[in-house]
């Protein structure tokens, strides 16, 4: 492993295009809020909460995830959550991110939607104004819950879609197919929202199939099963599609049996456009850079490999075509410095 490669991945610009606000919620900040609201949590410290971050699938991640967001209660919660993230992306060299975050999960503990809005968005703009990184806000319908409760939150939201720039489709993914979201997804599509969807993450190749057709996702979050289809993988990488990758997750949810088995490089090999992300960072062990540094180390990637996972992850955002071209330029001038001659 190259020390130079670790140190390329630390100080390129990066843009993070699959992170789960409630993801970033770190055992020290859960305990602090549950302090803050009178919350009960069943773990006697930080500690023992960490010991509990063992899964053997996803499920078994989102039912921890689910009981760990009970503590955000206050829209100032929410801000705080979203504040942490930043500091983190500051110090990742992450300057642009798409964050989900999942209303209904707070909805049925009785938390309003502008509560949870107000506080991610507030946070989110000072990150523009006073760190610098730029974002997109991505709401995320939660896919073990029906079409009715989908279209609910879409009302919910309706205020507040200036501001809001697409929508996702995540949790338990077994059972929970994306045609079951067509039409609240045309819906999204006809009121101007980008749309993307986790598929291929646990479920089968079919899976990606009818996120890229019935859903007409412009971007894929996971999509690793799709390489167990040729003709999907063709697909895909004609299409430009992006793929918003999260190796640490994979680890950690038993998608891949240890990090030298995953797929990044033959995802590269065949042409697709793939990007690291940390998904859940607070759960699975790191941030961005974690994740380039584990598949650097296992993967061995090369320094033109690094840098091109950079781009992608502009190429692939929802920027607009000038920012995209502001930030690659800011990617080529770090590699021009760093490039062994
Ligand atoms: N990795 C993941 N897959 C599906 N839903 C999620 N919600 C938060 N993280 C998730
Ligand atoms: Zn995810």
């Amino acid at each position: 492993m190259s020390q130079s490669t670790l140190a390329l991945a630390d100080a390129l610009p990066k843009a993070e295009l699959h992170m789960h606000l409630e993801g970033s919620l770190e055992p020290e900040m859960m305990f602090a809020l549950a302090r803050r609201n009178g919350v009960d949590l069943p773990y006697a410290d930080e500690e023992a909460l960490r010991q509990a971050y063992q899964f053997n699938n996803l499920q078994e991640f989102l039912d921890l995830y689910y009981s760990g967001m009970s503590v955000l209660q206050t829209e100032q919660d929410f801000y705080d959550l979203t504040w942490a993230y930043l500091e983190r992306c500051q110090a990742d060299n992450v300057i642009h991110t798409e964050v989900f975050f999942d209303p209904q999960a707070h909805l049925e503990r009785g938390v309003a939607f502008g509560t949870q809005f107000e506080g991610i968005y507030r946070a989110l703009s000072d990150g523009r104004d006073k760190l610098g990184i730029s974002f997109r806000l991505i709401l995320s319908f939660l896919r073990h819950l029906s079409e009715e409760s989908a279209f609910e939150t879409l009302e919910l939201a309706m205020p507040y879609l200036d501001r809001i720039d697409g929508v996702g489709l995540d949790s338990s993914e077994m059972g929970h197919p994306p045609d079951k979201f067509e039409r609240v997804f045309r819906r999204c599509r006809e009121l101007g929202l980008k749309v993307t969807a986790h598929a291929g993450e646990e479920g089968p190749p079919d899976y990606v199939w009818q996120a890229i057709n019935q859903l007409e996702i412009q971007r894929i979050d996971h999509g690793n099963r799709a390489l167990e289809d040729e003709a999907l993988t063709a697909l895909i990488a004609e299409k430009g599609l992006t793929l918003t990758v999260c190796p640490l997750s994979n680890l950690r949810l038993c998608v891949i049996d240890s990090l030298a088995d995953h797929p990044l490089t033959t995802m590269l090999d065949k042409g697709l456009h793939v990007t690291l992300n940390s998904d859940d960072p607070a759960y699975f062990g790191g941030y961005v850079n974690a994740n380039f540094h584990a598949m650097i180390e296992h993967l061995h990637l090369t320094p033109e490999q690094v840098v091109q996972l950079a781009r992608n992850s502009f190429e692939g955002s929802w920027l607009s075509d000038a920012d995209k071209q502001a930030a690659l330029a800011r990617v080529d001038a770090v590699w021009q410095a760093r490039k062994p001659s």
